[in-house]
């Protein structure tokens, strides 16, 4: 049987299947792996089932390699060098599409919850600080006819539009780095545009060199006053230091965040302001969609291992 090392333990039924085709080693941690770890793996096994944030940086590619691939666990690859990688001969691939609805829904969820004031009010609750209705209490944003600006319009980004449009009767503006025609959506020239059109601004690319601080202090000045941003993309696509500033500052309303820029460190910044809703990457944490996303990654190892092209290389 051919040899495969998963970073970290996934759903039960997941496991059992990987152990029908080959034989597993799981690392017994819950942090990601160490770039020491990576290599380590690369070097003893046929095929590396990686998850979010192990370091396959370049550097874990200069050692003896046996691996012929690595079968990502989650559409976003960021903390693999794939370049690296394919210089010395290795595939990788991700799970697309699984990921996509329950992530389109997290991004459903923060944009309410920051609208509408939910985290707030629920920690008023909590503190035993609710001293019953009145008309003008809380008043949030009512998101029904207002705009939505789509910032990267892949798979999850067009999931996120349709709730908007069928759900909430929004209207959609996106950036997309090529064109795209989609129905009921007007795709703007720049970032900027969308920011400045926009109620709610939500984050949807890839993290990539050039993604990186795609919302910057300037996009960030160009959103109006009461407009919220949500970020369920990756961390570093909005610069963190200047959205805490924009948030401070009230340049913006809010924001809902699923992702940041040096997981799992949340700066104390954020969690001392209200107008924050703060999630700890919950995008796909729905035991049915584990089990797609491990479905997909058992088929893409299994296809490395036999020396066949596997169904989705990145
Ligand atoms: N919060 C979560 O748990 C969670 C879950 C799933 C995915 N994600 C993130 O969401 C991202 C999008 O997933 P998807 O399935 O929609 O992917 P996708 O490939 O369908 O879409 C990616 C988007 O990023 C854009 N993009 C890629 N490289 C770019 C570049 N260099 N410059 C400008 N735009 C660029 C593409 O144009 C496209 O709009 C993933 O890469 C992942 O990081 C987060
Ligand atoms: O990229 C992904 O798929 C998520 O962030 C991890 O589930």
């Amino acid at each position: 049987m051919k040899k495969l090392f998963v970073s970290r333990a996934l759903p039960d039924s997941v496991m059992a299947a990987l152990a029908e085709h080959f034989d597993v080693t799981c690392r017994d941690a819950t942090r990601p792996m160490g770039v020491d770890e990576c290599r380590a793996a690369l070097a003893d096994h046929d095929v590396v089932l990686p998850t979010l944030g192990d370091a396959f940086t370049a550097d874990a590619f200069t050692g003896d390699i046996r691996a012929k691939g690595l079968a990502n666990f989650g559409v976003g690859f960021n903390h693999i060098d794939v370049d690296a990688a394919r210089a010395v001969g290795l595939v990788v691939t991700n799970t697309p599409g699984a990921v996509t609805d329950a992530t389109a829904d997290t991004a459903m969820t923060l944009i309410l919850m920051a609208a509408r004031r939910a985290g707030e009010g629920e920690r008023m609750v909590r503190a035993g600080d609710w001293h019953g209705w009145h008309p003008v209490q809380m008043l949030g944003m009512h998101v029904s006819g207002k705009t939505v600006g789509i910032i990267g319009m892949g798979r999850i980004g067009q999931a996120i539009a349709k709730r908007c449009t069928a759900g909430f009767g929004m209207k959609v503006v996106f950036w997309n780095r090529s064109d795209k025609s989609i129905d009921g959506a007007d795709q703007l020239a720049s970032v900027a545009d969308v920011c400045t059109q926009a109620d709610v601004v939500v984050t949807a690319l890839a993290a990539t060199a050039e993604t990186r601080h795609i919302i910057d202090a300037e996009a960030l000045s160009a959103m109006q006053p009461h407009a919220i941003l949500v970020n369920i993309a990756r961390g570093d696509v909005v610069d963190e230091a200047a959205l805490i500033e924009a948030l401070q500052s009230g340049a913006i309303g809010g924001a809902g965040l699923d992702v940041y820029e040096r997981e799992p460190t949340v700066p104390d910044a954020l969690k001392a302001l209200e107008n924050v809703v703060l999630l700890p990457h919950l995008g796909t944490a729905a035991l049915e969609v584990r089990e797609d996303m491990g479905r997909m990654a058992l088929e893409n190892a299994v296809a490395i291992a036999e020396g066949r092209t596997p169904p989705n290389p990145v």
